[in-house]
Parts: structure tokens; C-alpha cells; sequence
């Protein structure tokens, strides 16, 4: 097989470019994103932007963004420059409606409401805050022609200024960019598939479990410089959407004012001066995990059901699926998982591009039944629950007519694709540890987020012998010095929220975090071989 035949891309009924997707750095832009929008016409935007945090500070930002001029978005030549343009505009509104330590603002000023839903049309994509405008666009580096990595990295824009806010962004940047190597060993798996040649098959596989092992590495690295309290109670305010934000003072959404508000999809349903919700960003909205799912075939189903109790159940499914398939000389396709509700929600909050890629990727993909079918002579599953160690069948039937090397080669693709299921399931359990720390351990935290002194109650003064004197007259406690959890306001601002023990903590979504994590998870062990 000609080496060029297995680099190929021809299966996608379009080329990498027309969805905005690389074989270098996958789905960040080929060329760094432009820092700074060329025509001058935008420059109000751009100064604005870069004084975001000292304006915030200040406390006059808000004044500032209402002195804006509406520009018009004709002016803008490329899809680069429009990338840009959502950064910008993405920043501007999220700073505007969050404020710093202000009530949230519910009514986003046309000088940003219409631009920002031009350029969000423009580009597929919510106008909100999304994996795109703060991961995907928003980096620059240091050495031009050096690797993309986090030695060579920085943010062009932060709602803060921290370096934890940063670094936050930058190891996910990092992680992204890993994208490309992995698509490199998918497109070879697929075509490896279609034109069944096991030894690229099990080639490409390993490659995948490695770039899935090095994602793995960079994901702890967050550890390094993004300390979770800021993280939790300075950071992630300005990324918190307007769904689900009822404590936050954002029941019913935000008005965008005077604009037209597109859905992803293109339409435009919400009348003009309505109240209008979105979802937050989330690095759920990362087409780099998603494309693993799609190229190892994991099924997500919703929460609540899907997952069999017995691991093995869905694999011995499966395997019916696939002697009947084999039987009926593929006229059988194999039974489509339906998706998990949230998964795919976050796919509405991706570049429309990327969104389809993933579509055609999920159409065309069919990896996992072909190591089915080409393995049913050696797999053998675990009895109990999932271990990393694989499990080959013992012995082959004696009637079994195929020769040692097709057994050895089987064995070697079986392995090779259970290593690479182990190594997602490895970066799944090591992004939950994330999440209970940067969130469940600082929303269940007593130690109050403004002062940084303690919640728990002080112990209650014993009764008065004598009649107390009048109290000497002083300066009023801030109201975030208050010893109660609720309504503080400081204990409520944007995603971040201080909650009792005993209560969930929600993601983006609104769901339970850890178990709706844990369930993906699981998805993850259960399309093990
Ligand atoms: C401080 C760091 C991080 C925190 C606190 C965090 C938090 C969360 C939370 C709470 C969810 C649940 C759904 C939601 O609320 O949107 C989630 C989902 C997800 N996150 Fe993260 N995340 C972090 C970093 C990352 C990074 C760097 C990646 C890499 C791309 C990532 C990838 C994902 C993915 C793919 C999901 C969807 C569930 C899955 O496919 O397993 N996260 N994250």
C-alpha cells in the first residue's frame, strides 16, 4: 500500500482545509493568530481590550465600553481576521456584563451586542465565551519557528492579568495542539481499515496511545501555575455563560441589545431586545477529546442510562453484532450510539467548522468493528471489572484454521487498541482529579473567597452577667466579612459558589460534575475488547 494512500484524507467528503482543520497543529489556526486586528478602523476595540484589567480595576470599564463607537464588521477581509474579532468582542462583553465585583449586568450594549453576534455568525459559533475564543485563537508565541509547546507559549488576552489565568489556557493551547499528531494517526487507522492493513493499524494505534499519553502529561502540568482558588473564585466567573445563572443574578439570560442573535446553526429565532441564554465556556467544547471518542467508536449514552453494570455485556453485544455482521457479509451496520445529551450541546458551541468535521468524522469512521471483526479469534474479556492488563484468549480453538502469524497479529491489534482505550480512560480519571480539586474542594471549602478568612460560624457568645455597655462606634465590616453562607454575594459570582457539604456541584451544564465525569468515564473502560 502506497504510503501516500494511507496519509490520505479522501474518505471526508471535504478537504482539512474547508473545516478549518491542520495536520500540524489540528484545530488551532496553521499560523499563529493575529494579535492585533490590521485596520485601524477597529483600533477602539483593540485599546479597550488591552486595558480590560486596569479599567476593571479602576471600576470604570463599564463607562468606558458605553463611550464606544458601533463599528461595523464590513471592514473585516478573512476568517483570521473575524477569529480575531470574536476574541476581542468576546472579552469585551464578558468583562462588561461580569463587571469586578459588581452585580451582573443583564443588558449587553449594541457598541458590542450587534458586532459580537455579526462576527459569531460569521464563524458558527454562540456569541458567548467559548473553548474557541480563549484556547483556540487567543495564543501567540515566543520563537516563531519553535514547537508549539508551553516553553514557547503566552495569551494574548485574560479577564485578570494573573499568570494562573494564563496558564489555564495555555495547557489547554498546549493540548490542542497535540490535536494535529493525533489526527495524523486517525486518518492512518481509517485507512487502514478500508484498505485492511493491520500492521498500519496497530502502528498508527500505538502512535495515538502516545500523543493520548503526552495530552495526559500536559494536563497535570495545570498543577504547575493555576492555583485553584484563583482558579475557582477569580478566573472562572468570566467564563460562566448566561444559562443556569439564576444565583448569579442572570435568571433569564442577558438581552443582546439591538442585535439579531444567531443561533449556532445559522438561524435566528429570539426576537430582537429578547433575553437570551447560553452555555459557558468549558473545555468540554474541545474537539480534540471528541475526536478520540470518534476514532476508538467509545458510545456515550445519556446520563441515566446506556452503561451496562456488567463491563462485558456491551462488548459481548457487540461481538454478536459483529459474527452476525461477518455472516451477512457486511450488510449489516453496526448499532449507532445515541450521544450524550451534554457532549453534543457542547459541539454547538464549536466553530461551525469544526462541529461538522467531527459529524463527517462520526459518519465515516468505523475503526473499533473493524478490530472487532479482526480480532474475534483471540479476545477474551476481562471476567470482572476493567484492568489495564489485556486479555488475550488462553487458547485458540483447535478447529480454528487461520495461521500463527494471523493469530500473532490479531493479538498485537487487540493490544494495541486496548492501550489506547486505557490511555483515554488514564486522561479522564486524571481530568476528574482535576475537577474535584479546581472545583468540588474550593466550592466545599470553608474559607470565605474575599477576606480568605474562615466561614465556620464563631461560637455563640455566652449570656451577658451584667448588662453589656454600649458598643464604641465602628467602621462597618465589608459585607463579604459576613460569617453566613448565604446570600452573601460574594460567595455567588458567576460560576463560582460556595455549597454545603451534602450538595452537588454543578459543571457548565447544571448537571453534577463528578458523576456525569465518572459516567463518561466509564463509557470510556466499557469499549474496551
Ligand atoms: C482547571 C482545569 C479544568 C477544570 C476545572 C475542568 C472542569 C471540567 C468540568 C466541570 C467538566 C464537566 C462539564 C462542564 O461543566 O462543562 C469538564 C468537562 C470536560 N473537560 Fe475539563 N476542566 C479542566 C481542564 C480541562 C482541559 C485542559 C481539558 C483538555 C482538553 C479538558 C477537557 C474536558 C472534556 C473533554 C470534558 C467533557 C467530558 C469528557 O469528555 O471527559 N478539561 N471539565
Amino acid at each position: 500500500m502506497a504510503v501516500d494512500e494511507m496519509n490520505s484524507w479522501n474518505f471526508m467528503p471535504r478537504s482539512l482545509s474547508a473545516y478549518d482543520v491542520n495536520l500540524v497543529n489540528g484545530f488551532l489556526p496553521l499560523e499563529e493568530p493575529i494579535s492585533r486586528l490590521p485596520d485601524l478602523y477597529y483600533k477602539p476595540w483593540e485599546d479597550l481590550a488591552a486595558e480590560v484589567v486596569h479599567l476593571q480595576l479602576a471600576g470604570i470599564f463599564r463607562q468606558r465600553v458605553l463611550k464606544l463607537p458601533q463599528l461595523s464588521t464590513h471592514r473585516l477581509t478573512n476568517l483570521r481576521e473575524y477569529q480575531r474579532a470574536c476574541v476581542l468582542l468576546s472579552f469585551l462583553s464578558h468583562s462588561y456584563v461580569w463587571g469586578h465585583n459588581q452585580p451582573a449586568e443583564e443588558i449587553l450594549p449594541p457598541c458590542l451586542a450587534v458586532p459580537w453576534c455579526e462576527v459569531s455568525r460569521y464563524v458558527g459559533i454562540s456569541p458567548i465565551v467559548t473553548n474557541a475564543t480563549v484556547v483556540l485563537w487567543n495564543w501567540r508565541l515566543f520563537e516563531k519557528n519553535a514547537a508549539l509547546d508551553l516553553q514557547n507559549l503566552a495569551t494574548q488576552l485574560t479577564f485578570t492579568g494573573s499568570i494562573d489565568e494564563s496558564w489555564f489556557y495555555l495547557v489547554s493551547t498546549a493540548i490542542e495542539a497535540k490535536s494535529g499528531e493525533m489526527l495524523r494517526s486517525i486518518g492512518r487507522m481509517i485507512n487502514a481499515s478500508i484498505h485492511d492493513n493491520k500492521q498500519v493499524a496497530i502502528e498508527s494505534l500505538n502512535n495515538l496511545t502516545s500523543t493520548i499519553n503526552e495530552v495526559t502529561k500536559i494536563l497535570a502540568r495545570m498543577y504547575e501555575k493555576n492555583d485553584p482558588y484563583l482558579f475557582y473564585w477569580k478566573t472562572r466567573q468570566y467564563l460562566a455563560g448566561w444559562e443556569n445563572m439564576k444565583d448569579a443574578g442572570l435568571e433569564n439570560g442577558i438581552i443582546y441589545k439591538d442585535a439579531k442573535v444567531y443561533d449556532p446553526n445559522g438561524d435566528c429565532n429570539t426576537p430582537v431586545n429578547s433575553f437570551k441564554k447560553f452555555s459557558g465556556g468549558s473545555a468540554a467544547q474541545s474537539s480534540t477529546i471528541q475526536i478520540i471518542d470518534i476514532a476508538l467508536g467509545v458510545k456515550h449514552y445519556p446520563d441515566n442510562q446506556g452503561l451496562s453494570e456488567d463491563f462485558n455485556q456491551n462488548v459481548q453485544n457487540d461481538k454478536k453484532i459483529a459474527t452476525s455482521e461477518i455472516a451477512q457479509r457486511r450488510n449489516h451496520t453496526f448499532q449507532q450510539a445515541p450521544g450524550n445529551p451534554y457532549l453534543l450541546k457542547m459541539r454547538e458551541y464549536m466553530p461551525y467548522s469544526h462541529r461538522q468535521f467531527l459529524t463527517d468524522l462520526g459518519n465515516t469512521c468505523n475503526f473499533r468493528e473493524y478490530v472487532l471483526i479482526n480480532t474475534l479469534d483471540v479476545s477474551d474479556i476481562s471476567p470482572t471489572q476493567f484492568s489495564e492488563s489485556i486479555n488475550i484468549a488462553e487458547s485458540v480453538p483447535a478447529t480454528n484454521q487461520k495461521s500463527n502469524s494471523s493469530i500473532s497479529v490479531q493479538k498485537d491489534l487487540l493490544k494495541a487498541y486496548n492501550r489506547c482505550v486505557s490511555a483515554l480512560k488514564t486522561f479522564r480519571d486524571a481530568h476528574i482529579d482535576i475537577v474535584r480539586i479546581y472545583i468540588v474542594n474550593q466550592a466545599k471549602s470553608t474559607v470565605n473567597p474575599t477576606t480568605n478568612r474562615s466561614l465556620k460560624p464563631t461560637p455563640a457568645p455566652a449570656a451577658p452577667v451584667a448588662p453589656a455597655p454600649a458598643p464604641a462606634p465602628v467602621t462597618p465590616a465589608p459585607a463579604a466579612d459576613t460569617q453566613s453562607k448565604s446570600p452573601n454575594p460574594a460567595s455567588v459570582n458567576g460560576l463560582a459558589k460556595q455549597v454545603d457539604d451534602d450538595q452537588t456541584v454543578l459543571g457548565t451544564g447544571g448537571t453534577d460534575a463528578i458523576s456525569f465525569l465518572k459516567h463518561v468515564r466509564d463509557e470510556t473502560i466499557s469499549t474496551r475488547l
